[in-house]
């Protein structure tokens, strides 16, 4: 559905769903706002195309937002789920996590189709494609398409999909993340299953490779797991509650805490703030994704949070991971 000339400053346009409802505010602050039973909701901003709000049953917020974070474009929000496309971090020589999450993106009138899930109440589609400018900095023609779908569960899902429209008959090579910011209640208290043993880059982008034992946080963390299975698990200890994240197409998962040193020294994030947030972050970077002209890519994450089966330090990752 097309969004409308604003009527007031925020004119809530009527959409053909009554789960989803397209927000105009002003300075490019759009957004569409996606229901589901009870209390759970979903946010989306078009500017960076971002998760902002992802909300349970219980009208509890699931990822974290800064309290300092810059809600004026043209800088990304710190907080939910930006996307980092057409580069990861700083693997490449394009802006940090490239120029996406800093972008408009507009509804997508009439996207392809995607296979039918009955379990999905509502969604959204939106579209980026290429600026003069961004083609000067990236010279690739592309549609990056993007779903944002809430399941009845109150599950999120985003499902990438990114088509080479270059004329001049050439590939392009990217690499991508879903930079998700997950809420935690104490980040001493977490720790994250499914990706012991596995290979990952540390910050000098050398390999090495993970203990045995599931990752808690100590210090800061940064790093890039390689290769990894298609579900991790972030057991939140003092809330009781597990993220289950389910990938495809994705290979790496990164994983961030800036820790105390860090925080202090991003403008736009609170001191003490890094105690409450983890990213856990599907991506593609080790391997960067080549496209023809004509190709697409498609890459999914479905986030879901549920009661852990945790007791008195007992977790059944196999439950978790399986169940
Ligand atoms: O401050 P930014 O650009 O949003 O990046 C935040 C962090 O994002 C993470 O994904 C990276 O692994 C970190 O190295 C980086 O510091």
């Amino acid at each position: 559905m097309a969004a409308s000339t604003p009527q007031s400053p925020h004119h809530q346009q009527q959409s053909s769903s009554p789960f989803v409802e397209y927000i105009r505010a002003p300075g490019g602050l759009d957004k569409v706002l996606l229901r589901g039973g009870r209390s759970c909701s979903v946010e989306i901003r078009l500017f960076g195309g971002q998760v902002t709000s992802w909300k349970n049953d219980h009208g509890e917020e699931l990822l974290f937002v800064s309290s300092k974070a810059n809600f004026r474009p043209p800088k990304a929000l710190r907080g939910g789920i930006p996307i980092c496309f057409p580069q990861f971090g700083s693997h490449g020589n394009l802006e940090q996590h490239g120029f996406a999450r800093n972008r408009l993106w507009t509804i997508d009138d009439n996207p392809p189709p995607l296979p039918v899930n009955p379990a999905i109440k509502a969604f959204v589609d939106i579209i980026l494609k290429p600026t003069e400018d961004d083609l000067k900095t990236w010279p690739h023609s592309f549609e990056f398409r993007l779903r944002i779908a809430l399941g009845a569960l109150g599950d999120l899902s985003l499902t990438s999909r990114i088509r080479n429209t270059n004329t001049d008959g050439r590939p392009f090579s990217y690499t991508f993340a879903y930079h998700t910011y997950f809420s935690v209640s104490d980040i001493s208290e977490v720790r994250v299953e499914g990706l012991e043993t596995m290979d990952y880059l540390d910050l000098k982008k050398e390999r090495c490779t993970e203990q045995g034992d599931a990752i808690v946080f100590e210090s800061e963390v940064d790093k890039v797991y390689l290769s990894t299975p298609p579900k991790v698990a972030i057991i939140d200890h003092e809330k009781k509650r597990t993220f289950v994240v389910t990938k495809e197409g994705l290979p790496d998962v990164v994983v961030w805490n800036p820790w105390d040193k860090k925080a202090k020294a991003m403008q736009d994030f609170g001191d003490s703030e890094y105690k409450h947030m983890l990213c856990v972050e599907p991506a593609a970077v080790e391997k960067p994704i080549t496209l023809k002209p004509g190709e697409e890519w498609k890459g999914r994450v479905a986030l879901s949070a549920v009661p852990s089966s945790y007791c008195s330090g007992q977790l059944d990752p196999l439950m978790v991971l399986h169940g």
